[in-house]
């Protein structure tokens, strides 16, 4: 099991990537060539079918274990009125999810996945990253950890979602620290800000940029310009990558955690799948910067897992017909 205990330690396990399985993955690819379908036929869903056996090391994937897991954190950066929302609505949004009230409820149930919650010290709001450290290192290697230890047992999919009032500026700031460009480029409405909040908004993230221009790692960054709900995802990640377990990513907030790491290193993100486009238009950017192409484009915008769980659907369909279909031979069917 991985685990963040120290800085080292998850640099090291950022360098040092486990690959997918080839062997299953051609296993995957030969039944995949024997179904009773013209080649390439089911597009991408042939594509998630040998993906998913890749990562799982089967070569008939399934879809029984998949686990949405919401981590919520608060940020100082709030109380500059970057958000539409009063920074109260993440913990009110924790105990939503509590009662099944949430978006992402419903849409976990209608996939099939199981849902948990990890409130990361909502009390304690995260530094202002326009003035200072999101966090500490010690902050930051808990948050990571609490993402790793999330990860356990024999997950077939792993679902990561965000909730943190504010959280689309530090995520802004870490793809521009990561990506290049400002807060122009990577700042969009999260929740719904405009006018002259939005322009808030952008000089926020440019002043981080200053702040923290001397932060060069991919730790460093998620530290000092991230959130603690950022930094739990980046750890839940780079865990489930060492678990061989495959995951299916949500948007702005979930990708941006990521974004410093794959600065770092570009294939933390081959056990993903992009679940879907947000509507939050530096997106469609930081899925290009990271070499990902979306599997829906709903104009969601929500965050908590949502769009990705409406993708799980697809990844099931995918399975589905990979594992039912009949073969060529066992249905009698003439090959070209
Ligand atoms: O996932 C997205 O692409 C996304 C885009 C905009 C907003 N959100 C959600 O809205 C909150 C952040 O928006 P904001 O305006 O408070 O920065 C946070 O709880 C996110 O889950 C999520
Ligand atoms: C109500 C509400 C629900 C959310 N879920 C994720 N981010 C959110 C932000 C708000 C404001």
């Amino acid at each position: 099991m991985t685990r963040f205990t120290s800085v080292a330690a998850f640099g090291a396990a950022l360098v040092d990537l486990p690959p997918a399985d080839a062997g299953a993955r051609r296993a995957a690819a030969d039944r995949q060539a024997r179904l009773t379908k013209p080649v390439g036929s089911l597009g991408r869903l042939e594509e998630i079918a040998e993906f998913m056996a890749a990562w799982q090391g089967r070569a008939r994937p399934r879809l029984n274990d998949g686990r949405a897991i919401i981590f919520a954190g608060n940020h100082g950066v709030a109380a500059r009125g970057v958000s539409a929302y009063p920074p109260e609505v993440t913990e009110q949004m924790v105990a939503n999810f509590a009662r099944g009230g949430a978006a992402i409820n419903a849409l976990a149930t209608a996939a099939g996945l199981s849902l948990t919650v990890v409130p990361l010290m909502l009390e304690q709001p995260t530094g202002d990253i326009t003035l200072e450290a999101a966090m500490s290192e010690t902050e930051c290697l808990e948050a990571l950890d609490a993402g790793a230890a999330a990860v356990t047992g024999d997950i077939d999919l792993l679902v990561p979602g965000d909730m943190g009032i504010g959280n689309t500026t530090p995520a802004a700031a870490l793809c521009a620290a990561s990506f290049g460009g400002s807060g122009i480029e990577w700042v969009g409405p999260g929740t719904g800000v405009a006018g002259t909040a939005l322009q808030a908004k952008i000089a926020a993230v440019d002043d981080a940029l200053v702040t923290h221009g001397d932060a060069r790692t991919a730790f460093e960054r998620l530290r000092r310009l991230g959130g603690r709900e950022i930094a739990a995802i980046a750890g839940a990640v780079l865990a489930a990558r060492h678990a061989r377990v495959p995951v299916l990513l949500d948007g702005f907030i979930v990708g941006a955690a990521l974004a410093p790491l794959a600065a770092a290193q570009p294939a933390i993100v081959d056990h993903c799948l992009a679940g879907h486009c947000s509507a939050e238009p530096g997106h469609r950017r930081l899925l290009e910067r990271l070499g990902l192409s979306p599997l829906l484009s709903l104009d969601m915008r929500l965050g908590e897992g949502s769009g990705a769980a409406v993708a799980a659907g697809v990844v099931r369909a995918a399975l589905a017909a990979h594992d039912r279909m009949a073969t060529f031979d066992e249905a009698g069917v003439a090959e070209a």
